[in-house]
């Protein structure tokens, strides 16, 4: 009887991992002949197919090509005889990656695809901020972080135990296997809440008073309707964060994952870190940069499967859709309004005392917390400025004494290729659409039916939020000794923001330094990526197209510009392939590639609509170039004698473009002085441009300058000392001044035409969408005329913020009522001349002498 049951179990297991393998080798033929046919249905069907009956979508991708990585070598000859190289590679990798699982390291995994080598040495971006935090930045990191390869979470399975079930059923496993975490439910605490009491009085006092009455019983059903108000807001509000549905959903996205990226590339180091700082105990509040609705469910699939605690994360109430609405308060949404509007005139208190409350509770009971600053997706690729009414309560939270600290961790990611919209038509003028349930089914369709290559995500080193308003109340008393009530102090009753109805101007000062430091701790530390490369030296280096051989050289000094400046790239290899890879990703509506004589060449589709959509891909360079290029325009514009600028003339002139683009970019970190920022950058262009000579030379120059003008002037009074910088006006230096500011030109332009079209506003008054809209005609019109050169340039984007700027400058005013705002201009400007100055004092820049030549 033994006998046989043993024969019957080994024949059994025989089957099974014949099934096992006979199944993927199936999936992997399907998967390639599928692929041969492009077509979409097929493809969709075939991804169910797989779905349905693979073990798992990222298996194979050790042994084979995925579809997409096919999809987009099969134009690609050289990459493809790299993949048959890459064999050997991945199989020893794998063995390595096994040896690794039974050493129980979970995430030691290396991973060869062919955009980006694993293995090697990668710069380690996104060390927290010296000046500011500087104990944190001794803390959770490790010496040899730094050397770490980087891992791809989608490639788990390897690490596995080596029995069959865990094999044969690895992410189901890996979601088992995770650590629990207790999610306390706090909503129904929020009624009770002393905050949340005194709002509902007030707002019914208030009320009453409207009303004329002073009856008690009108008085008390004022109070029971403010009261039903707030507990609707409270459920709506709530999250319902469940360990079940986050585990279920991580082993969905296991599956779904590898249909449309390549990878997902993070850097242990980092996740090491925050495994670290989660032992803290303390909270961890995760501020990263919005670009995609990717963007949070890959974070809270990293945490999750990472085994730190995963966070309630701040959601904007457009998202409380049918269904998807409770998905994703079941995975840790919050619901907050998008604008906190004043109701008929007034603030809204009940509202923010319970969101104050909500929050604070859910700091208190432990959990981690997440926020888009910039309060939604960037629509140009660059990151918005920040918004502070999350962070606020964050930090009140912290001064009023509910937590003793929080970590704060920016986050970064960045895509190969857009996920989710392009937002061509949101640039080009047509009103936002909002998102309904079938345009959320169109979108998960259309998703799994494309291949949108690897994404990288690059957690910062967490800080200490004490720390860091530690330092911020020092710097503020020491610059302003004056200051009575200091910014460090633990004072409930009096410090809420949301409590009170003045928010101080040293909070607000505060919340908005964290915030901006923040965002620009998440740019610096973006990794750039194939694509961002390719659309930055197409749109602003070589707008009429350029041959392949010219475009690899190119390619490989941006990517050594940007090693020398700390900043990582997520890719690698040869950088043709690179580029071919990136031609096929961006595809032919964005970038042609043809042959021109013989030769391969590339050229972008420069022009409307379609270059909206390149100068996003590109916008992430242009972020990092910024300061570069507004001293390449400073330049352009400065008075030059003898080959030599002063540097007065050419502080005063970049210091002027900074203001101009204060809600562009971020140019330095608030405990940053811009003037010296702005030096620095100066003397790297001296080393690594050569767009200026080097000091000696210049200081003989400042020396012989001073002879003459003391001989020619006979004056006995000393000049003041004037440091010149001497141009260096070789060819070569010269293109490289007209390529660099060229990078900023589009927002030039679009700021100084929306200066230009001010005078429609002229002793009347416009609402912004009628303004924007007579912007864009007048720019498409210039176009068409040939005055403008850039097609970027009408966007309503720039336009939006060149019109806060002039309101900022004092020369526009706006008068907001519910949503619409009513622009006109200041007295002193309602007229064509002073108009017309003000257009020249931008539009200047345009047309700078250096730029001419
Ligand atoms: C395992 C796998 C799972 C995978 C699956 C995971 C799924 C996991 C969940 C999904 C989740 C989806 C997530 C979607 C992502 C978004 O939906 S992003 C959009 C929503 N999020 C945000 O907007 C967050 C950032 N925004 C804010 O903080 C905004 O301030 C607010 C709160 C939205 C309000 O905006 P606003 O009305 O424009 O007002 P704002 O001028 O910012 O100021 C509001 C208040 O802030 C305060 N304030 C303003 N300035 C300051 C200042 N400088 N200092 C201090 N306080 C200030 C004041 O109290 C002010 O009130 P008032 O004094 O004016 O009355």
């Amino acid at each position: 009887m033994k006998v046989p049951l043993e024969f019957a179990m080994q024949w059994f297991k025989v089957l099974l991992n014949l099934f096992h393998y006979s199944n993927k080798w199936l999936n992997i033929g399907l998967k390639c002949v599928l692929t041969w046919q492009f077509s979409v249905f097929a493809n969709g069907t075939k991804k169910m197919v797989d779905f349905l009956t693979s073990r798992t979508f990222a298996s194979y991708t050790n042994y084979a090509p995925s579809t997409n990585q096919q999809n987009n070598t099969l134009a690609s000859l050289a990459t493809l005889k790299r993949y048959s190289q890459d064999q050997k590679y991945r199989k020893q990798l794998t063995r390595e990656a096994d040896a690794n699982a039974r050493d129980g390291l979970l995430f030691n995994v290396k991973e060869s695809v062919p955009e980006l080598r694993m293995t090697e040495r990668r710069t380690f971006m996104g060390l927290c901020c010296q000046n500011c935090t500087f104990t944190s930045r001794e803390s959770l990191v490790k010496k040899t972080t730094e050397n770490l390869a980087l891992i791809n979470v989608l490639n788990h399975e390897v690490a596995f135990k080596s029995g069959f079930l865990s094999r044969t059923f690895s992410h189901v496993f890996q979601v088992s296997q995770l650590k629990r975490y207790a999610f306390p439910q706090v909503a129904n605490l929020v009624l009770r809440d002393d905050r949340v009491k005194k709002a509902v009085e007030r707002v019914a006092v208030q009320q009453l008073k409207d009303s004329d009455s002073t009856e008690d019983e009108f008085y008390q059903e004022l109070i029971k309707k403010n009261q039903a108000r707030a507990k609707k807001l409270v459920s709506d509000m709530r999250s319902t964060l469940s360990d079940f549905l986050l585990r279920f959903t991580s082993w969905i996205l296991y599956k779904l994952l590898p249909c449309f990226m390549n990878s997902v590339v993070v850097h242990p180091g980092q996740v090491d870190m925050l495994k670290q700082a989660s032992k803290t105990n303390l909270p961890l509040i995760f501020l990263p940069l919005h670009r995609s609705h990717l963007d949070y469910i890959l974070l809270s699939f990293i945490l999750l499967n990472n085994d730190i605690r995963s966070p309630l994360v701040a959601a904007g109430d457009n998202l409380r859709i049918p269904f998807f609405g409770s998905l994703l308060r079941g995975l840790g949404a919050f619901f907050i309004k998008r604008r906190i509007d004043p109701m008929m005139g007034r603030k809204d208190h009940v509202y923010k005392a319970v969101l104050h409350t909500y929050m604070n509770l859910c700091l208190r009971s432990g959990h981690n917390i997440e926020c888009f600053l910039e309060g939604g997706r960037t629509r140009t690729g660059k990151p918005c400025m920040p918004k502070y009414g999350v962070l606020s309560v964050i930090v009140e939270t912290f001064m009023d004494g509910t937590i003793e600290d929080a970590l704060l961790v920016p986050v970064s990611l960045n895509y190969e290729k857009l996920i989710d919209g392009n937002f061509i038509k949101e640039q080009l003028g047509e009103p936002k659409k909002m998102e309904t349930f079938g345009d959320a089914l169109k979108g998960i369709w259309h998703v799994l039916n494309s291949s949108y290559g690897s994404m990288r995500v690059d957690f910062n080193q967490p800080f200490s939020l004490r720390e860091l308003i530690k330092t911020f109340d020092q710097n503020n008393k020491i610059s302003n000794p004056n200051v009575s009530a200091r910014v460090l102090k633990s004072n409930p009753s009096t410090n809420s923001l949301y409590g009170t109805d003045v928010v101080s101007e040293e909070h607000k000062s505060l919340v908005e330094n964290i915030s901006k430091h923040v965002i620009y701790d998440c740019a610096q530390s973006t990794s750039v990526m194939s694509t961002n490369a390719l659309a930055f030296l197409l749109l602003s280096k070589f707008r009429q197209g350029i041959t392949l051989q010219k475009l690899v050289v190119a390619f490989e000094d941006l990517k050594k510009d940007l090693e020398l400046s700390r900043r990582d790239v997520g890719f690698s290899g040869d950088a043709v392939d690179v580029i071919n890879y990136a031609v096929e990703l961006l595809g032919p509506a964005l970038v042609k590639k043809e042959k021109l004589n013989g030769e391969d060449t590339i050229k972008p589709i420069a022009i409307l609509p379609n270059v909206i959509e390149l100068s996003y891909y590109s916008n992430s360079l242009v972020t990092h170039f910024a300061l570069e290029s507004v001293i390449a325009l400073a330049l352009s514009v400065a008075e030059i004698r003898l080959n030599t600028v002063s540097q007065d003339d050419l502080m005063e002139n970049a210091l002027e473009l900074c203001s101009f683009f204060q809600y562009e970019f971020l140019f330095c970190k608030p405990c940053q002085n811009l003037e010296m920022v702005i030096t620095s950058c100066i003397d790297d262009l001296i080393i690594r441009k050569e767009i200026f000579l080097p000091e000696a030379e210049s200081n003989e120059l400042v020396r012989r300058s001073r002879n003459i003008a003391r001989q020619f002037e006979d004056d006995d009074e000393e000049e003041p000392f004037q440091k010149l910088y001497k141009i260096n006006t070789s060819k070569e230096a010269m293109e490289n001044v007209k390529y660099m500011a060229h990078i900023l030109m589009p927002l030039i332009e679009a700021y100084a035409i929306t200066g230009f079209t001010l005078e429609t506003l002229v002793q009347r008054q416009l609402l912004e969408s009628e303004l924007v809209a007579s912007v864009l005609k007048e720019m498409k019109e210039q176009l068409a005329t040939g005055s403008l050169n850039y097609d970027e340039s009408v966007a309503v984007d720039p336009v939006k913020n060149a019109l806060k700027l002039y309101q900022k400058l004092g020369i526009l005013e706006c008068h907001q009522e519910g949503k619409l705002r009513l622009y006109y201009l200041k007295e002193a400007y309602d007229n064509s001349e002073s108009v017309k100055l003000f257009y020249n004092k931008v539009n200047k820049y345009r047309t700078g002498n250096l730029l001419i030549q």
